[in-house]
């Protein structure tokens, strides 16, 4: 997949409300659990994502936050697939937070 236009990046970003940009190659956003093991349970469904979608996030755990930092690595930028995976990402979160 190729590699967004700083045009696109941005409108996709506006359609996301806690993604934000990092370092210009990097999206990125924290959640926050009320137990630690409700976030490793949510890394496990992000970890199934990522191998259905051949496409992985970096992921930090800080005890009950998980930071999902998002690029491509493959085109050294931002692809529309970082912003499916956030996409899909929120989806989970919300499944569980609603
Ligand atoms: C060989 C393998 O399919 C590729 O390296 C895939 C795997 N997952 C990936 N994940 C991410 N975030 N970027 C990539 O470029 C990428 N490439």
């Amino acid at each position: 997949m190729k590699r967004l236009s700083e045009e696109e990046i941005a409108r996709q970003l506006s359609t996301l409300s806690d993604w934000k940009r990092k370092d210009s190659k990097w999206i990125e956003r924290c959640y926050r659990f009320k137990e630690y093991l409700d976030g490793i349970a949510f890394v496990n469904k992000i970890a199934s994502l990522a191998e259905k979608e051949n496409h992985h996030p970096f992921i930090t755990i800080q005890y009950k936050m998980v930071i999902i930092s998002l690029t491509s690595w493959s085109e050294n930028g931002l692809t529309g697939l970082d912003f499916k995976l956030a996409r899909q990402i929120d989806d989970l979160y919300l499944a569980d937070h609603h």
